[in-house]
């Protein structure tokens, strides 16, 4: 059965040649998270953006992803305004962690925490915030999310979909 769902691709082609692009990932659930990680700087360099622009920063789980993104966004931003050797301030932010359901309900509350904790930061700073954190019900919905898929279906990456927001979003952001 065919679906609706799905982002549209843009007919803008976003030339990302001059954008600073910071990928801010958990440790839990690495073969995810560096498929993940893969796909996002795979996405990032089809759109033009030079390798030594993409910064990975890694923290230990998605709980700490709000922090460090709002951490990277006002270091960068300072150290554009007062360094005698500014570097360009980061234009965009992806922000990637793995959450699987456990017994518990604290995936609830870390999924809750982390989706709010995000969008505050872009919020508060002005800087677009990618949300490329899986929040899977199972092992199996986590791999085919990052083209690991245990069946015939490998599934799709969708970090290489968090790549293309993270330009157009930073382009029509006016970097
Ligand atoms: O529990 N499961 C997960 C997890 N827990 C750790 C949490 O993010 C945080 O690092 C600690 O609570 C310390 O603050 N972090 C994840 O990224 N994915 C999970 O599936």
């Amino acid at each position: 059965m065919s679906t609706i769902k799905g982002l549209v691709p843009s007919t803008t082609q976003y030339d990302g040649s001059n954008l600073r692009i910071a990928i801010i990932h958990a440790r839990w659930n690495k073969q995810i998270i560096d498929a993940l990680v893969d796909g996002a700087i795979r996405k990032l360099r089809e759109r033009g953006v030079k390798e030594h622009n993409i910064v990975p920063q890694s923290v230990p789980g998605s709980f700490e992803l709000p922090l460090a993104c709002a951490n990277v966004i006002s270091a960068s931003q300072i150290q554009a305004s007062t360094s005698e050797t500014p570097s360009q301030p980061f234009d965009a932010v992806i922000a990637i962690g793995v959450l699987i359901k456990g017994a518990t309900m604290h995936f609830e509350y870390i999924c809750d925490a982390v989706s709010h904790g995000l969008m505050k930061v872009q919020l508060d700073s002005g800087v677009p915030v990618i949300f490329g954190v899986l929040t899977a019900l199972t092992e199996d919905q986590a791999l085919d999310r990052a083209g690991l898929g245990r069946g015939e279906d490998k599934g799709h990456n969708h970090a290489t979909s968090r790549g293309g927001p993270a330009t157009s979003s930073a382009k029509n952001h006016g970097c």
